[in-house]
């Protein structure tokens, strides 16, 4: 992988957990050199055995740049320590919230010339150096948040770490970000786990009958609970008002429920129907628009390649496939592989791949 240039080196990531170990993947990969620290020496350990980086210690006077990747309640004491440790090293750090830690730096009278704040979109319910990830941020969204104290090649070096950790880069001023994340992270995790809390009252019978639709919204609920207790207080003031909206909703949902009941489905619709506008207002890939999927499944008989010879026939056609997925015939030898495409392309697949030989089962 070609390396960008400007991230200054060495870099050290303090807080060698999920996304530190991540970043310094993605770092390391892209051929700088990092090193790890972390309260918990197993984890820099951990986190170096995975590629992240080395474990050994730094000489403070030659580190380049600072990743700052621990929990937001330590964070502005571990940043503030950073500057005073390493006196010519920019510092930047991950955390989910960006206007306390700010605030507390401000605060404490800290010079922040060296200091700019940043947070990537991206990360995992799972924690720990072991759900480290060198392709966590690609393509995925980095919000940088300046501040007027910030000096310029601050804010240089961490345009780089964004570049080399190959993120798209976004600017926002920190309460602009409190408020954006409130609203498409921190709340929807509070309603994951207000959806997941109540499953621990359904009988396992029931429970065995759970489905991808109940994964795939409580998947986020999974999360460290010491973690997004920190990000959710931090956050507390922006979402005291977004619980108030959300709860207008919620009230809406009822009324709607009883008109339903009385034979009077229409508020329910378009309740329903605001749920599903909403989904398709959430940008797709590379930051494009929405993207409506359609599926398709292809029968592939159990013969060698058979997988091999459909990927040419799409390749061959020039087809973008999105997603797959496959399933086996538990009576019949042969397995069952859904493709996902843009919508206005499956009749092209359809025909193709019917031409090619194919046996293709369509949802309509
Ligand atoms: N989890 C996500 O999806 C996600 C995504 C983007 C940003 N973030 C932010 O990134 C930061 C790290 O989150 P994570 O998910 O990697 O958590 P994590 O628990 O996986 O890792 C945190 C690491 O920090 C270490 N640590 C704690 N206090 C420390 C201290 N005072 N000094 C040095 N090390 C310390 C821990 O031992 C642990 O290894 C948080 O600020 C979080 O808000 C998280
Ligand atoms: O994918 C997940 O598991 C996440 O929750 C990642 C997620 C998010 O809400 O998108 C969570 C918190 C971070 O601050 C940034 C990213």
């Amino acid at each position: 992988m070609a390396r960008s240039a400007a991230v200054p080196e060495p870099v050290l990531v303090i807080g060698a957990g999920m996304v530190g170990a991540s970043v310094g993947c993605a770092l390391t990969e892209a051929g700088f050199t990092v090193h790890l620290e972390d309260a918990a020496p197993a984890h820099a350990r951990v986190a170096a055995s995975l590629g992240a980086g080395s474990a050994e210690p730094v000489d403070p006077a030659t580190v380049g740049l600072v990743v700052v990747a621990v929990p937001p309640r330590p964070l502005a004491g571990v940043v503030a320590a950073a500057l005073r440790r390493f006196p010519t090293a920019r510092v930047t750090d991950v955390g989910s919230v960006k206007s306390r830690p700010l605030q507390e730096l401000q605060a404490a009278g800290v010079d922040l010339a060296r200091y700019v704040g940043s947070h990537p979109m991206a990360g995992s319910h799972r924690a720990g150096p072991v759900a480290a990830d060198p392709f966590l941020f690609l393509d995925r969204t980095w919000v940088l948040c300046e501040h007027p104290d910030a000096a310029p090649e601050t804010v240089r070096a961490v345009e780089a770490l964004v570049r080399a950790c190959r993120a798209r880069l976004v600017r926002m001023d920190p309460h602009e970000h409190d408020a954006a994340v409130a609203r498409v992270s921190h709340l929807p995790h509070l309603v994951a786990g207000l959806v997941a809390g109540s499953l621990t009252e359904v009988p396992l019978e029931q429970l065995a009958l759970a489905g991808q639709g109940v994964r795939d919204v409580t998947r986020i609920a999974g999360g460290d609970p010491r973690l997004w207790e920190q990000i959710i207080t931090m956050n507390a003031d922006v979402l005291a008002g977004e619980l108030a909206a959300l709860q207008h909703r919620f009230d809406r949902l009822r009324t709607a429920l009883d008109e339903a009941g009385d034979g009077e489905a229409g508020s329910l619709a378009a309740w329903l129907e605001e749920g599903r506008a909403g989904t398709r207002r959430i940008p797709g890939k590379h930051g494009g628009a929405h993207v409506e999927w359609a599926r398709l499944v292809v029968e592939i008989p159990d013969a060698p390649n058979a997988l091999g010879r459909l990927f040419t026939d799409i390749g061959d056609a020039g087809l973008n496939v999105e997603d797959i997925t496959i399933e086996h015939d538990p009576t019949r030898r042969v397995g069952y592989l859904s493709l996902d495409v843009e919508a206005e392309v499956r009749p092209t697949v359809v025909a193709l791949l019917t031409e090619a030989g194919w046996t293709v089962e369509t949802a309509d």
